[in-house]
């Protein structure tokens, strides 16, 4: 059972004349025959919020009227609903729902709009209404509910034993990707890669079509699903093979699932299947343009699983989740909403294919050296709106006109963006050399229809240019003509009159009218009716201006309806080309997210990494690309690294470490040791996203996977300690890592006994070089680890220089070949002005833990 409904368990007021809230009590026979109406709608959705149209207002009644006043600090009020006496109502103007539907769906709710679908004048009896839209977070299109920069996934899980399938698509820009596994961890690791706002899971819990929100548990959600999504229990039929299977072949019109790539992914097929049959359930007459289903495989990109992309703070820092301060605040320079999107993704799921990472390379080379080049495509991309959100809109029959110019708008800039990149050799700029003429034909269509400056609302007509329909404009030409005489009027009547006050107006009830003060109501002319009688003034008509009157409003009337019925057309027609304008914008993206790299490789020094297929990780005078643009310019000190053992020997023969596996770095607190680590992280990741990387040089092996142990963090929401936290984290690296994997750790065995800490961190520095041999940085302040590069060829210390004066230690941030023999921390401790007698028993019980602990030598001897 949700939250949702254990608020709505059935309670019978005490209070005989309190106004009923809950569906399931009310004497449906004793209401009015809208509100039976609206129970029977409510019977259908009851795990949604049901707005239904009255009048000008979306309103709530019953029990869905009690959680809105409480969620959106609405005023309960109540109605009269018929016999039964008052119900319980709260209401939202009807031309702000998007704005307090949007506060609901990011709540957790789904949201059902029950709208009036007829004029409320012609009909007879009971308006009609029906559900025309069902807003979950993950099926949201209307622009003021999207976030531009990032995009609003609905996915969808398969799972049966260890095996899963997994679907996922963002409406809004069309994009649907399938794939399956083995592995219930990469799931999980798939799922916090894509923070997907709504997750569509297959049960027989008896709750079908109930939106779990973050946090919500059930009994019918398997472990391996993070508690921090929106889940929807949907019925497990659609998601069956057979069902699943059909959809998508009617869907692409295809006849076998070979060419999407997944015709031997049954589970990526059923979750894809399942997906779509939600979107058909929610999304009623708009019908969603999806681009063609793409199958992909978790193992084709660099794992980072979500501790690492936490701890290399990718989108959000780790301190307080804000933007400023990430990896991607530090590299954007994207000129578009698509072109933001797309960085996100880029960095949230890099590469390991040389040659595709060598592609985006090269475009960023090109437009590195072509500075004339960049800087026209910056110009040029900052004229293009979010061509795929806009196309979404479009083929769902949701964008208005304002959509459809700026669409036009941003189609006709691309042949001037393909003539710009006409000489340009590279693979992405390639890409944008040939734009469909058919594109062009269609803005210049788009422009030649739509007034410049269009209304939001697209049935009270101004939408459509003259010139564009003969009978539009006789039916305007005729209107003008009236109104023209209306607007006549008051002269020729002052005239004839003799009246020089007399006045024509306009209200909404009356229509036009005569206004005449009433001292000179006695010259009023024999053909005046009057109508209405104010204090000062007499109102009067004419059948001649009742006339013209009628005349108008009627052809106001149809030319509304006409011009809306062109715009739908026009949109209709945009929605056919969705797939071409995708693919384009899609390509578009890619140009921007690569023409920012180029600004920042420029701006920032950035080189272009070398791409190798070995183990190899050399980076020269690297830097951390946020703490750089976070500190006052030239201030960061850049270091050096060189890791992957290529069995590295002297010219004697003999075994070095100067191109360790695993480096163990020691130096006092605040020297940079995290800061350096990171730094890594981040160059390596940067390189196989396609980015230049911040340092002189780089040379760098391909990794499959980046593991980080960062910090010490409580996990509070699981009740695990920070140890075990620690531990847990450290058992995922060793089990998971490879040779080809680069791990960085920061404080192993910091949460527990020293002794205790101090084994544990060593045998696992041990296991990692011996054993599975992974490229890592382990950073300590237990400088016994030092013992290790004695004993292991593939093992060198490094430690982060401090200069030592008499009252203070100057922080170098220099990493250098050796290792911190000597404790800062009663050093610090000294500084920090703990007793003189309490530093000098501290350096006595030091000397002696150090007497005593030899470790390589008592390993050896245990060997
Ligand atoms: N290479 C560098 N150049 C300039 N400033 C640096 C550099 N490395 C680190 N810093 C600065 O030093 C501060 C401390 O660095 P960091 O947190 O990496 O230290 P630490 O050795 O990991 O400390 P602790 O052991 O206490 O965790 C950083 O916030 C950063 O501003």
């Amino acid at each position: 059972m949700t939250a949702f409904d254990s608020e709505f368990q059935p309670t019978e007021s005490n209070h005989p004349t309190a106004p009923h809230s809950d569906t399931r009590l009310v004497d449906r026979s004793k209401l009015s025959k809208m509100y039976q109406h609206y129970v029977e709608m409510k019977d259908k959705y009851p795990h949604a919020l049901l707005l239904y149209r009255v009048g000008d207002f979306f309103e709530t009644f019953f029990q869905d009227a009690v959680t809105v006043s409480r969620e959106l600090e609405l005023v309960l009020t109540s109605k009269h609903g018929g016999e039964v006496g008052r119900v319980a109502m709260t209401g939202v103007p009807h031309h702000a729902w998007e704005r307090y539907t949007t506060q609901l769906v990011e709540k957790g709710y789904a949201v059902v709009i029950c709208d009036q679908v007829e004029d409320a004048s012609e009909a007879v009896g009971l308006v009609r209404r029906e559900v025309t839209r069902i807003l979950t977070p993950g099926t949201l299109l209307e622009e003021g509910m999207l976030k531009a920069s990032r995009n609003n996934y609905l996915a969808a899980v398969v799972i049966a034993a260890t095996h899963w399938g997994l679907a996922y698509a963002d409406i809004s820009t069309g994009e649907f990707l399938t794939t399956q596994g083995s592995d219930l961890e990469h799931l999980t690791q798939e799922l916090m890669r894509l923070q997907p706002s709504e997750v569509l899971f297959p049960t027989n819990a008896p709750d079908l079509g109930s939106i779990l929100r973050p946090g919500e548990t059930s009994p019918h959600l398997p472990q391996c699903l993070p508690p921090a999504f929106c889940y929807s229990l949907r019925s497990q039929v659609p998601f069956s093979a057979g069902e699943a299977r059909s959809r998508l072949l009617q869907k692409f019109k295809v006849r076998s699932l070979e060419g999407l790539g997944c015709e031997h992914l049954p589970l990526a097929v059923r979750a894809a299947g399942g997906l779509l049959e939600y979107l058909a359930d929610t999304q009623k007459e708009n019908s969603v343009p999806l681009q063609l289903l793409r199958t992909y495989t978790v193992t084709d990109y660099l794992i980072v699983d979500h501790q690492t992309r936490r701890n290399l703070e990718i989108t959000q820092t780790v301190r307080d989740g804000t933007f400023h301060g990430s990896l991607l605040w530090a590299l954007d320079r994207t000129n578009t909403a698509m072109g933001g999107r797309a960085l996100r993704r880029w960095l949230l799921q890099p590469l390991i294919d040389i040659k595709g990472i060598q592609a985006r390379q090269d475009t960023i080379q090109e437009l590195v050296e072509n500075t004339a080049l960049r800087q026209d495509l910056r110009q040029l991309l900052r004229q293009i709106y979010d061509l795929e959100r806009l196309t979404g809109r479009a083929g769902s029959g949701t964008a208005n006109a304002k959509d459809l110019v700026a669409l036009a708008d941003s189609l006709s800039r691309l042949p001037e963006l393909s003539e710009l990149v006409s000489e340009a050799y590279s693979p992405f700029l390639r890409a944008l050399q040939k734009v469909p003429a058919k594109l062009e034909e269609l803005a210049q269509k788009l422009h030649a229809h739509i007034v410049e400056s269009p209304p939001i609302h697209i049935k009270e007509g101004g939408l459509i240019r003259s010139g564009v329909n003969n009978l539009l404009d006789e039916s305007k030409a005729t209107v003008e003509a009236d109104q023209q005489w209306i607007a006549n009027l008051e002269v020729d009547e002052r005239s004839k009159t003799g009246i020089p006050t007399l006045k024509v107006g306009f209200n909404k009830t009356f229509g036009y009218y005569i206004s005449i003060s009433r001292a000179k109501s006695d010259q009023v002319p024999s053909n005046y009716i009057r109508k209405q009688t104010l204090t000062n003034e007499e109102r009067y008509i004419t059948p001649e201006l009742k006339e013209r009157e009628a005349r108008i409003l009627s052809a106001r009337d149809d030319l509304n309806q006409l011009e809306y019925e062109i715009f739908v057309a026009l949109r209709e027609e945009v929605g056919e080309q969705a797939e071409v304008i995708r693919n384009l914008s899609r390509a578009v993206a890619a140009v921007d997210v690569l023409c920012g790299l180029a600004e920042l490789a420029v701006n920032q020094g950035y080189c272009r990494p070398q791409m190798v297929p070995g183990r190899e990780i050399q980076i020269v005078d690297g830097r951390h690309p946020v703490v750089e643009q976070s500190i006052p310019s030239g201030f960061f000190v850049p270091n050096s690294t060189q890791l992957g053992h290529q069995s590295a020997t002297d010219d004697k023969g003999q075994m070095t470490n100067d191109n360790p596996d695993l480096i163990i770095l020691t130096g006092p607190n605040a020297s940079g040791k995290s800061c350096y680590l990171r730094q890594v992280g981040l160059i390596q990741l940067m390189a196989q996203t396609g980015s230049f990387v911040p340092a002189r040089f780089a040379k760098l092996g391909v990794c499959d996977r980046i593991f980080t142990r960062v910090g010490a963090v409580d996990d509070l929401a699981t009740g695990q300690s920070t140890f075990m936290v620690e531990m847990n984290e450290t058992a995922n690296i060793l089990n998971h890592a490879t040779s080809r994997s680069l791990v960085l750790l920061d404080e192993i065995g910091r949460g527990t006994a020293t002794f205790d800490g101090l084994s544990i961190a060593w045998a696992v520095a041990e296991y990692l070089a011996t054993d599975i041999k992974a490229r890592t940085i382990f950073a300590t302040h237990y400088h016994e680890l030092n013992e290790l590069a004695g004993m292991l060829a593939n093992v060198a210390n490094y430690q982060v220089t401090v200069k030592e004066l008499p009252d203070q230690i100057i922080f170098l941030h220099q990493v250098q070949p050796g290792g911190a023999d000597k404790s800062y921390g009663i050093e610090a401790g000294r500084l920090a002005g703990l007793p003189a007698v309490v530093i000098k028993r501290a350096k006595q019980v030091m000397g002696q833990i150090e007497k005593h602990s030899k470790i390589a030598m008592g390993l050896q001897n245990l060997d």
